[in-house]
């Protein structure tokens, strides 16, 4: 198993060029079944859940060729398979962005339940709640989510109980290619909606209302296949700019789109960083200590879920206390006992953390064990004095290209080695 070796010391100085987003890079991955001819996906980033959406699709029967960089061409047209088996989706849950397009277009689809994980249970009922409204018939069986529609799916008026990103997209996805219009309350706005929306609407599917709450969807009859980059991922950019502002330093992101990190710059702001923006990037310059700062998870524009972890990092040697509210997974707090190995002064009371910032870290070995916790314990690494070994590194490369590379780019002391079990 593979794990970071970390060495403190290093203020982050330079400039880091920032991949495609994770999280609209698979919806629109997906989002490929959809469409009759062949396209191409650009600024792809190089993730292992890529490769577990790749070779989910190729199990379908579509034609995936990745051999150029970060261009992954898509002939979705050979499909002949519905089943989504269960070796390939528990290793991760957005798998269950193939339900809505595949009983779009071949009125039937067999996913495994993607099942619970570390930061929660994350239920897929309003996934299933949506399609049924469209006219699916949908049962669950020996583990497996088994949908049919006999004809197109019906366009439907869908109001969502709890925001949800990936239920929204599914349901997008599936109202594409439904007959009539299809009307999603209470979506979620984040920004790789909008991406995914601006994917299907090039295929020739009727998107509009995409970054506000009510999404209206004409389905059309077909889609066809279209070149499209993928957005920058706004949350690797936002966790150099932290890792910048725990250890000092000037750190540019480049590649990037600061109007979908305003929760975050404002919050680096609160904490005593000077932040400048221009179209595509982000610099972050960092004297002394960082202030405390509240923190409120909560569904886009608010501050992402995905940011807490490195947040709490920055909190732990902030000067001063600070809440930290997790409102939107109910187990998401891991990293708080690895770091508290480590030094830090944070107290759990249910979804709060409250942390009180010490001077210093002391290197420690700590588990990742979610993507964001990895990047929270890497960050801390840099600041804690001696060593630090981060063990199950699997998990940070879900969601990081290379995410030691651009460390080391910037002067960081941190090495990837092969760690006996
Ligand atoms: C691949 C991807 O884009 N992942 C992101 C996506 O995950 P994901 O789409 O899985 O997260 P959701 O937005 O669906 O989850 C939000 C909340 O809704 C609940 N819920 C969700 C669906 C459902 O059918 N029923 C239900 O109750 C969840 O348990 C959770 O409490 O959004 C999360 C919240 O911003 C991010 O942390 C993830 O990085
Ligand atoms: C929780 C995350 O991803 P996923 O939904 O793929 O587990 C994340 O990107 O932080």
């Amino acid at each position: 198993m593979q794990a970071f070796r970390i060495h403190s010391g290093n203020e982050l100085h330079g400039d880091v060029t920032i991949s495609g987003a994770k999280n609209a890079a698979l919806p629109i991955l997906f989002a490929t079944i959809l469409a009759e001819t062949p396209l191409q996906v650009s600024n792809v980033p190089r993730l292992n859940d890529i490769n577990t959406t790749l070779k989910l699709l190729a199990e379908l029967g579509a034609n995936v060729d990745w051999s150029s960089d970060n261009n992954v061409s898509i002939d979705a047209s050979a499909i002949n398979n519905c089943l989504a088996p269960y070796e390939l989706v528990k290793t991760m849950r957005a798998s269950i962005l193939v339900l809505g397009p595949l009983l779009a277009r071949f009125g039937h689809a067999e996913v495994s339940l993607p099942g619970g994980c570390a930061i929660g249970a994350r239920p897929v009922d309003l996934h299933i709640q949506g399609l049924k409204a469209m006219g699916a018939d949908i049962t669950v069986e020996n583990g497996y989510i088994i949908a049919r529609k006999e004809g197109r799916l019906q366009g439907a008026r869908f109001f969502m109980d709890a925001v949800s990103v990936t239920g929204t997209e599914n349901l997008m996805m599936a109202a594409a290619l439904a007959e009539g219009t299809t009307v999603i309350e209470n979506a979620a706005r984040e920004p790789e909606i909008v991406d995914l929306a601006n994917f299907l609407n090039l295929m020739g599917a009727k998107v509009s209302g995409a970054g506000t709450d009510t999404l209206t969807i004409e389905g059309v009859e077909s889609l066809k296949g279209a070149d499209y980059p993928v957005m920058p991922d706004r949350i690797e950019t936002g966790t150099f700019l932290v890792a910048a502002a725990v250890t000092g330093g000037k750190v540019r992101c480049l590649n990037t789109d600061p109007s979908a990190l305003e929760a975050v710059i404002s919050k680096l702001q609160e904490a005593g960083a000077n932040v400048s923006t221009g179209e595509d990037w982000i610099e972050l310059e960092m004297t002394g200590r960082p202030n405390a700062v509240n923190i409120r998870t909560a569904p886009h524009p608010a501050f992402p879920t995905d940011m807490q972890a490195q947040f709490v990092t920055l909190n732990t040697i902030a000067e001063g206390t600070a809440t930290t509210v997790e409102t939107i997974f109910e187990n998401r707090f891991m990293h708080v006992p690895e770091l508290q190995r480590m030094g830090a002064d944070i107290n759990l009371e249910g979804n709060t953390a409250i942390s009180v910032g010490v001077t210093g870290l002391t290197g420690a070995q700590v588990m990742a064990t979610d993507l964001r916790a990895s990047a929270s314990l890497v960050i801390a690494g840099l600041v804690a004095e001696g060593e630090t070994i981060v063990d199950r590194i699997y998990h940070i490369d879900r969601g990081y290209q290379h995410i030691e590379d651009k460390l080391q780019k910037l002067g960081a002391d941190i090495t990837r080695f092969d760690k006996p079990a």
